[in-house]
């Protein structure tokens, strides 16, 4: 199973969060996890293996996109933050939409992406 990790600036905080309160299901489930380039540096200082795409405003929630058009994922979770701008937004939009056309499951807080992660 490969799961997406994205998160906007005022998230990674939270998403590093999200994932220690799941860290006994992560290292029991096969998992392999892979993120955007910034947040991926900060899921790794705090132990996690992952694969780092480019950034997102470089291309990385493209990248994303393109792998769940392969139907390379089996889940995305990106905390977004609606307080603030994104002058990628056009990516961050496509990949929603990606999500949607291939029926991804994508969960945009941590309590969306408890209700999957409880299901691994
Ligand atoms: O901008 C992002 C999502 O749209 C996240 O990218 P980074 O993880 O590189 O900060």
């Amino acid at each position: 199973m490969k799961i997406a990790l994205i998160a906007h600036d005022g998230k990674k905080a939270d998403m590093v969060h999200f994932l220690s309160q799941f860290r006994d299901i992560l290292e029991k489930v096969d998992v392999d996890l892979v993120a955007t380039g910034t947040t991926g540096s900060h899921i790794e200082k705090s132990g996690f293996e992952v694969d780092k795409l480019l950034s997102g405003p470089l291309g990385g929630d493209a990248q994303i996109a393109a792998m769940a058009a392969q139907k390379e994922l089996d889940m995305v979770i990106f905390f977004r933050d609606p307080l603030d701008k994104h002058p990628h937004e056009p990516d961050v939009q496509m990949l929603m939409r990606i999500c949607d056309v291939h029926n991804i499951p994508l969960a945009t807080n941590p309590a969306s992406a408890a209700l999957m992660f409880k299901s691994l």
